[in-house]
């Protein structure tokens, strides 16, 4: 490296010795000359690169909303239509649907037609969709052709899909205009299965640029908004899935989580989601960001506008056809025995985790939740995740942002950047040093943001340290379990996130919020997320008294301050369990629901 820089060195003494010999100044002109296309050259490279992201960002958001327009009019040209049929599909619950479509009451056809139709009018609203999936008509005749016996368990069921899972003959960039315009070939596992059930993916929903935000916005389809509040965000980053089926326009869709990105929607749009262990579903097929990092995973999951829709779903997902599909998926299926156990369970509870302070709303939940499993016959006993700020900032950070955030930076090299990964795009910019002092800057604001922000900004530097990283992540899996065993748990009720949903574009400001679904990600905890209650007049007014809420951090200062509006916003409660436990994590659900529906207010 030296002996080329000196010769390199050497070749300019010459040049310049020739060129002075020539002409005295000669030299400088030349070499001013080159430096000067050099700098022009770049900056025209990079502005012309960025101009081509520009118009590329501009394209897609065009055609996402010429194929609306398109599937629209190809509806309307369909003829009349009868409104109250209509409505009375897209009102019946999952389990219903299903079975008006087994027994033919209803042909697929007419129940995509109405749920297109919904859903285009939703989207006209809280932009959650991207596109339409075009195909899906011709699945649905197909499927109107079957004979009774041919039906499969989701026959003829409309499903969304958020834009992240590969859909065959669609584009697949999670807004990085690096990846538009690059058509896969092949649908994505979760995608596949779903048809294999005999449902038709019907729609593909919005996202945050890169997905690792929990806001609902990028360049290309811009931001959508949350169902209860035009003013507020769905949550993210499966936002657009949160806030078409949360809006009505869809009845069970597909979304993906590697810190909460199917709770958090869950949570602020008011839907039920589920996040199963790493592989208990497939996840082959999703736009593969992170995909080397193998030490907390992304992992596909349902979310459902109603409870049995979930169950009825999660247990359509665990067949033979996922582990034939995905050998590193176990051929572990539905476990009935799990789910219909009738004997009480141990459920443990917290209502917040120290540091991170829960709305009274939050507390509320769990707390009704907890009433709901008492008189179901389960036991409810007290219990507290060991450290778990310290865990999520530790552990979770370094490993999801253990490449310094270079990943996105790559792919974001000259692009469209929104609005909602500015933060943590800047602070990968930053250098090393720079980025510690401000995230220790950060810490006197919000102590919990600063943890996690210095978690993220001290990543592993070597291969040796990634490997303590992965052992000290098996320690607290160890500590935690220990913990559990302890107090003899089958399963944990809590918040899912400590506040209803935020004005949109303000996230940035509640991020330390993610501690309480990060914390299952990095355990591999199935966890799932149902609604339970909504806010009222007498929770804000605790939250505004410092005895109950004490606005110790910037975050709920934040809280407080943004708490306007906020009333019959949906919150709900976290529900989880130990790996390949799902069933319990649903029949724990259930048993919530069960009692807390009839009483919602
Ligand atoms: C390397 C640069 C450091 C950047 C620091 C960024 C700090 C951001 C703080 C929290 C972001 C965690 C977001 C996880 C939410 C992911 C939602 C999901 N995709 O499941």
């Amino acid at each position: 490296m030296w002996v080329g820089h000196s010769h390199a060195h050497q070749a300019v003494v010459k040049i310049h010795d020739y060129l002075e010999d020539i002409n005295p100044g000669l030299s400088r002109k030349v070499f001013g000359g080159v430096i000067t296309s050099a700098a022009v050259s770049y900056v025209a490279v990079r502005g012309y690169r960025y101009y081509r992201a520009r118009r590329t960002v501009k394209e897609r958001g065009e055609a996402a909303k010429l194929a609306c327009h398109v599937l629209r009019e190809h509806l309307e040209q369909e003829g009349p239509v009868d409104p109250q049929k209509e409505a009375m599909i897209t009102d019946l619950e999952l389990s219903e649907l299903k079975q008006k479509l087994w027994k033919g009451e209803l042909k697929a056809l007419e129940v995509l037609r109405a749920y297109q139709r919904k859903a285009l009018q939703v989207d006209e609203k809280l932009n959650c969709v991207t596109e339409p999936i075009f195909e899906a008509e011709a699945l649905a005749v197909e499927l109107d052709l079957l004979s009774p016996n041919q039906r499969k368990p989701l026959h003829g069921i409309p499903v969304s899909v958020k834009d992240s899972f590969n859909v065959e003959g669609y584009d697949c960039h999670a807004g990085f205009s690096c990846f538009a315009d690059k058509p896969v070939e092949r649908d994505g596992d979760i995608v596949q299965i779903f048809k294999s059930l005999g449902a038709v993916p019907f729609v593909r929903t919005n996202f945050p640029q890169g997905l690792m935000t929990f806001a609902c916005s990028n360049p290309m389809y811009g931001a959508t908004k949350n169902p209860h509040s035009l003013t507020r965000g769905p949550g993210g980053s499966s936002g657009g899935e949160g806030s078409l089926i949360g809006g009505g326009g869809s009845v069970v869709g597909i979304g993906s989580d590697i810190g909460g990105s199917i709770r958090i929607p869950c949570q602020m749009c008011g839907v039920y989601g589920l996040k199963p262990t790493v592989d208990r579903i497939s996840n082959q097929g999703h736009i593969p960001l992170m995909s080397g990092q193998n030490l907390v995973r992304m992992t596909a999951g349902p979310m459902a506008r109603d409870m049995d829709g979930l169950i009825l779903v999660t247990e359509a997902l665990l067949t033979p056809r996922m582990h034939q599909l995905d050998p590193y998926v176990p051929p572990l299926f539905f476990q009935d025995t799990l789910y219909e156990k009738k004997s009480p369970l141990v459920v443990g509870f917290y209502t917040a985790i120290d540091g991170v302070h829960s709305h009274p709303t939050c507390v509320r939940a769990v707390m009704e939740a907890k009433t709901a499993l008492t008189q179901q016959g389960h036991k409810v006993i007290e219990f507290q995740p060991p450290r778990a700020v310290e865990a999520v900032s530790n552990l979770f950070m370094k490993a999801c942002f253990g490449d310094d955030g270079e990943e996105t930076a790559l792919y974001l090299k000259d692009d469209v950047l929104d609005r909602s990964v500015t933060f943590s795009y800047y602070m990968g910019k930053l250098p090393k040093r720079l980025r510690y002092m401000v995230s220790r800057l950060i810490g006197f604001m919000d102590p919990p943001l600063g943890q996690l922000v210095v978690g993220a900004s001290t990543p592993p530097r070597k291969i040796l340290e990634w490997w303590y990283l992965q052992d000290k992540i098996q320690a607290y899996k160890r500590e935690f379990f220990a913990a559990w065993q302890s107090r003899k748990l089958d399963a944990l009720i809590c918040p899912g996130m400590p506040f209803p949903a935020v004005t949109a574009g303000t996230e940035d400001n509640v991020l330390a919020g993610i501690v309480y679904t990060t914390l299952y990600n990095l355990l591999n905890y199935p966890a799932g997320m149902m609604p339970v209650t909504t806010v009222t007049q007498d929770d804000l007014k605790r939250l505004k008294d410092p005895s109950v809420y004490p606005p110790s951090g910037a975050l709920e200062k934040f809280v407080i301050q943004d708490c306007e509006g906020t009333v019959g916003l949906p919150i709900g409660v976290q529900c989880v369990s130990l790996p390949y436990h799902e069933e319990t994590v649903l029949r724990v659900m259930k048993d919530i629901d069960t009692v807390t529906k009839t009483t919602r207010n």
